[in-house]
């Protein structure tokens, strides 16, 4: 019997999307010592600090975040999950329901599109992990000197990225151009990340982007990644290599995490590396 597919999802109510504006406002423009409770620990993406710092020599990224694994629900590290303001975890738990099944419906309708059957991309992505990185970027006086996210691709299947206050500055690359992305109110800006772009052969294509800073507002956003199984092995599905011709190279999936972590973000080169010679 063919699988049943909830082919329609509605969205993510407005009042859930202002929950979560609300107190990412508040909890980010808390003084650094409260923050700091959730500080990351060794050798853990979770919690609040900075990403991708490698080395003391390299130059920062303009911006603090507030990662955390969000689903499955028994994964969640609760220690770096924040109890202020009070309704904090709350937002975080309904926004990451009520979106729970948007990446899955997106995957479907892109299978759809290129003629390959949904279950094979929604198999690898249906219960599986699922982050969300909150940026908080700072308003700089020399915001031309500064980017408040390095160009990078994200290494995951899908992004949602949901821009929380109205001060604009996600920069997509196109062609060797900068091109900055005008988010609309109550809409959700979607990327496609590396493994998607490796299981696809290359038929959806990771989005190089960055985020730039305003000179006197600060900005916040907030991106949902939903991961692939963790010990998935990753290498172009069959159904995406109808002509026989494999363009990429294969890699587990920690591998893949572990070179995104342990380096400086890049833009699209680590990708770029996984391509087999045409
Ligand atoms: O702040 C943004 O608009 C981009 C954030 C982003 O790319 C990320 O968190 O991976
Ligand atoms: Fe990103």
């Amino acid at each position: 019997m063919q699988q049943k597919l909830q082919l329609i999802n509605h969205g993510v109510p407005d009042e859930v999307i202002a929950n979560l504006k609300n107190d990412l406002v508040e909890f980010f423009s808390q003084p650094l010592d409260a923050k700091k409770e959730y500080s990351q620990l060794p050798n853990n993406l979770e919690g609040y600090g900075q990403a991708f710092v490698v080395s003391d020599n390299q130059k920062l990224d303009w911006a603090d975040m507030l990662y955390l694994q969000v689903c499955p629900t028994d994964s969640r590290d609760l220690r770096f999950w924040p109890n202020y303001p009070a309704s904090f975890r709350h937002s975080i738990d309904a926004y990451s329901s009520e979106t729970e099944n948007i990446g899955l419906c997106l995957l479907q309708f892109m299978a759809k599109a290129v003629g390959v059957e949904p279950k094979s991309l929604l198999s690898v992505f249906e219960g599986q992990a699922r982050g969300l990185r909150m940026n908080y970027y700072p308003p700089c006086l020399k915001a031309d000197k500064v980017l408040g996210l390095s160009p990078h691709t994200d290494p995951g299947g899908l992004t949602l990225l949901l821009q929380v206050n109205d001060v604009q500055g996600l920069q997509i690359n196109k062609d060797g151009k900068w091109f900055s992305v005008n988010a609309l109110n109550g809409a959700l800006i979607v990327n496609i990340g590396d493994t998607l772009e490796i299981l696809s052969n290359g038929k959806f294509r990771s989005v190089e982007h960055r985020a730039v800073v305003h000179p006197s507002r600060e900005r916040i956003s907030a991106a949902l990644f939903y991961y692939p199984c963790q010990d998935m092995v990753i290498s172009p599905l069959p159904d995406f290599v109808k002509d026989g011709k494999v363009k990429y190279k294969t890699i587990s999936y920690q591998d893949l995490l572990t070179e995104y972590f342990t380096a400086e973000l890049d833009g699209r080169n680590r990708l770029k590396k996984m391509k087999l010679e045409p």
